[in-house]
């Protein structure tokens, strides 16, 4: 199988028709929405079950490689294992952005035998909800110039819309523009700039709404800007929240797919975990534990990152608790926490992996930091050499942490059985989750708590712009909001070249927006951009299709 594409390996699996996934789920027929053979939107109205009796395993890592740990592999693999266990079990991930997907990260579906399947259709526009994530984005800005044009009578200060377009592609080119030059038929000129779209508003607004009333909700408190007064204007100002739901109508109900085990998977949302809140949706994670005893769900980048923010927003949320972490690492990740170049992953540095397990070590005690279990998924890659994995089987067992050489990539579920039952082991013990701060502390002290706890920084450093803009949200009564770090997923700090587990830092914030209709405040470190650009090589040079629409080149 080594020499096999992730896309060799998923195009050759056994498929199941979704209607057989959705009976072993427990879904009625009459919820799916047919999207083809394979995939289904579901009705979840009609979805019956008490989503107290699961259990919830998040799957989170270590800071990773630019080419990921496998937590999505992992994620699926575990699900998979637990399957073969005869345990009822689901997956809930989040869906793909075409930015990583063209760019260099890859997909969202895992990877060898642990995948998702339709791999491709998952990968490429699966069933349109980033589209209609966009459209619904891009719409809100044309209703917001539209207004601005026709006499304004919001009092907006172009100079103040807060609202920008995005596009779902890395594009450096859109970080920056104006609209609303030709003249004075052509619109207000103004500048304004593009996020990605997993990084915008309306994404979060889906993934932490409890159903399309909630959506439209809050879409209408969403702040698209201010008036010359600096007073905030809402989308429900500008009477267009309705419109922005009926966009949405069919994006907010959540993916059925199957893993290549035909393990039930519900994919739904895909924010990035470095610059939004990285986690799926509360619709498809809550769907899930109506309908299984476990739902195995991911979050993005490290425990700093989707960790983090599935502890402190989605978990706060959605009212519920994750019963157990699984925290993935591998040999590579760990020596380049060690110091070694990326080119040179491949080859054995014991010395280097001693010096990098530092990193874990921080991870794991992020999980006991919220009362939560870790159980260290050693991602087994076919390079690794036994010194190398014995070192950190034998470290894990003297630092008193469950660990498994996990095989799920080679091997699918039989590879992550003896995971698996560490992770029953841990659901047995008795729940001691809590969040890391209160809803009442200010947003500057959950910062600081954040960078100081999660991070192990020292303290936090507050441009003149931040502090303005703290202040200001105080002003407007935002101060209970959870906090969203936007940070590089690399580094513990805001420095992605400070590695392993670095110390005597400070976290630079720069800007710190309030998101009214997720009702989270976003506070932006670093150089963190928004708007990712493409690596000189972008994956799309070795992409193709043929005649018969069979395509190449999709890792
Ligand atoms: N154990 C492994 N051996 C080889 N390749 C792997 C392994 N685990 C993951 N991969 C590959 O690494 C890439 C990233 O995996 P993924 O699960 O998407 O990581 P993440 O979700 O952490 O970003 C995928 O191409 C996947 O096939
Ligand atoms: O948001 C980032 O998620 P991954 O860790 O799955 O790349």
């Amino acid at each position: 199988m080594a020499h096999m594409t992730d896309q060799e390996i998923a195009t050759q699996a056994d498929i199941r028709p979704i209607e057989e996934i959705a009976e072993k789920a427990g879904i009625p027929y009459d919820a799916l929405e047919m999207y083809g053979k394979y995939k289904a939107k579901v009705d979840i109205h009609k979805i019956q079950g008490d989503e107290q009796h699961s259990k919830v395993v998040l799957v989170s890592a270590m800071n990773p490689t630019p080419a990921g740990e496998g937590k999505s592999t992992c994620t699926v693999g575990l699900a998979d294992a637990f399957n073969k266990l005869e345990k009822k079990v689901m997956v809930a991930l989040r869906e793909p952005s075409l930015g990583p997907v063209m760019g260099i990260k890859g997909g969202a579906t895992g990877g060898g035998r642990a995948q998702v399947l339709p791999m491709e259709e998952i990968n490429l526009h699966f069933n349109g909800d980033l589209h209609a994530i966009t459209t619904a984005n891009n719409a809100l800005s044309a209703f917001i110039d539209n207004h601005i044009h026709h006499g304004n009578a919001l009092d907006i200060d172009p100079r103040r819309v807060t609202w920008k377009r995005v596009m779902d592609m890395n594009d450096r080119a859109l970080r920056q523009v104006v609209v609303g030059l030709g003249g004075v038929t052509r619109g207000v000129p103004r500048e304004d700039g593009f996020d990605i779209t997993v990084a915008s508003e309306i994404m979060a607004v889906l993934c932490l709404a409890s159903d399309l009333i909630d959506l439209k909700k809050k879409l209408a408190e969403i702040v698209i800007g201010y008036t010359y007064d600096r007073e905030p204007v809402t989308v429900g100002q500008l009477e267009v929240e309705g419109a922005l739901a009926l966009l949405l109508k069919e994006a907010v109900k959540p993916n059925l797919v199957q893993t290549m085990e035909g393990t039930p998977a519900l994919i739904h949302g895909g924010p990035f975990a470095n610059i939004a809140h990285g986690c799926n949706s509360l619709i498809a994670t809550n769907t899930a534990r109506k309908l299984a005893d476990i739902v195995v769900t991911e979050c993005g980048f490290g425990s700093d990152l989707g960790g983090e923010k599935f502890m402190n927003i989605k978990a706060r949320k959605g009212n519920f608790a994750p019963d157990a972490l699984v925290l993935v690492a591998t040999i590579r990740a760990l020596k380049m926490n060690g110091g070694v170049a990326k080119k040179d992953l491949g080859e054995a540095n014991l010395e280097a992996l001693k010096l990098g397990i530092v990193n874990l070590d921080k991870h794991i005690e992020n999980a006991r930091k919220f009362g939560v279990e870790p159980v260290v998924a050693l991602n087994d890659f076919v390079t690794d050499t036994d010194e190398e994995r014995d070192f950190v089987l034998d470290w894990c067992k003297e630092q008193g942490v469950r660990v498994s050489l996990t095989k799920v990539w080679e091997h699918g579920g039989a590879g992550g059985t003896d995971l698996a039952e560490k992770v029953l082991e841990v659901l047995e013990m008795p729940q001691n989750f809590h969040h890391l701060y209160e809803d009442a502390l200010p947003i500057d002290q959950k910062i600081e708590t954040i960078v100081t706890e999660v991070y192990g920084g020292d303290g936090v450093i507050f441009t003149d712009k931040a502090k303005k803009q703290l202040a200001e949200i105080d002003r407007h009564g935002w101060g209970d909001f959870p906090v969203c770090m936007a940070k590089t997923q690399y580094s513990l700090s805001d420095d992605p070249a400070l590695l392993g587990r670095p110390k005597g830092f400070k976290v630079t914030v720069r800007e710190v927006v309030a998101k009214t209709g997720a009702g989270f405040v976003v506070a932006l470190t670093g150089d963190i951009m928004t708007m990712p650009g493409l690596p000189k090589v972008p994956s799309a040079v070795n992409m193709d299709v043929d005649a018969d629409g069979s395509s190449t080149g999709l890792f």
